[in-house]
């Protein structure tokens, strides 16, 4: 009993014993964990001492006014932005400050841009079909042994992203929502651990906005998703807990009930969304 204990207490047991698919280690902490962070651009700090965790399979809403530091934070994450100072982990196991952008992507750390990328001339189902090819870790052994695991996946991710019925219908004459979701898709083929979602409603129909509300808590638990977001009604459906962006720092985080009351949140940002509603 206690040899399997002091096994399972090892930072990393025997080779055949870790995922080779999930190679992020949260046995004892958080899945993304940002400490000190700081970033300058031309001596102006639009990330200052920034401290935020997520944990694995949280779905994490990030508001904040214009110039907040929210892309910033995202390009950080992802090795687009190399900041002056400060800590960056994936897990415990990984440190993204000493990786590049597609070693960290391949890491399992996915970013959806606010705007579409999808092939236009490509059906849905093949959109899917060439993410899957573009991951380096399953291209080579894109056999025909795996191709029927491919067309599973694609099948499971269709079904995910409810578009198992357009299949055969070109990206380019999907609606915007849905070409949302199937670019959400693209990145689920690859089975990500943690999703970066830049303003996915943006554009959005009231209807489809409510079938991305259920897309992305559908996705937490699976993987850990973080949504920066302007639509405050969109972010009181979703979020558990929100964390508010000023000046390149944490100014409020917590649930968005508790948040909303916060005067100092209400200052610099809700305020301002309350006028910009109202008017
Ligand atoms: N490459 C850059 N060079 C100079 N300044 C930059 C650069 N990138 C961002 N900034 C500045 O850093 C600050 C933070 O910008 P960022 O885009 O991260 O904010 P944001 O919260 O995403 O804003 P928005 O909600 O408008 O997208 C802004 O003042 C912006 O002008």
């Amino acid at each position: 009993m206690n040899v399997l204990k002091s096994l399972a207490d090892r930072d990393r047991v025997f080779d055949f014993l870790v995922p080779v698919e999930s190679p992020v280690d949260v046995r004892h902490g958080p899945i993304l964990y940002l400490e000190d962070v700081t970033v300058s651009f031309d001596g102006f700090r639009a990330i200052e001492r920034l401290n935020l965790t997520i944990d694995d399979g949280e779905l994490r809403c990030i508001i904040g006014p214009n110039g907040a530091g929210k892309t910033t934070m995202m390009d950080i994450i992802t090795g687009k932005t190399r900041p002056d100072a400060g800590r960056v982990w994936f897990g415990s196991r990984h440190d993204l400050l000493t990786m590049n952008e597609p070693e960290i992507a391949s890491l399992g750390i996915g970013r959806k841009f606010q705007k579409p990328t999808t092939f236009e001339a490509l059906t849905v189902f093949e959109n899917l079909e060439l993410a899957m090819a573009a991951d380096k870790r399953i291209l080579p052994t894109l056999t025909a042994r795996t191709t029927g695991e491919v067309r599973s996946r694609i099948e499971e991710v269709m079904t995910t992203i409810g578009l198992v019925e357009l299949r055969h219908r070109p990206a380019g004459i999907l609606s915007h929502g849905q070409k949302q979701w199937l670019e959400i898709g693209m990145l689920l083929m690859q089975r990500p651990r943690l999703l970066l979602v830049d303003e996915p409603v943006a554009g959005m129909t009231e209807q489809e906005m409510e079938r991305t509300a259920e897309l992305l808590t559908g996705l937490a638990g699976q993987q850990s998703v973080v949504v920066v977001e302007h639509d405050m009604g969109f972010v009181r459906s979703i979020a558990r807990t929100v964390t508010v962006l000023h000046q390149g720092s944490v100014l409020a985080e917590g649930r968005m009930d508790q948040v909303s009351l916060d005067p100092r949140v209400v200052e610099v940002y809700l305020g301002a969304e309350a006028d910009e509603e109202v008017a």
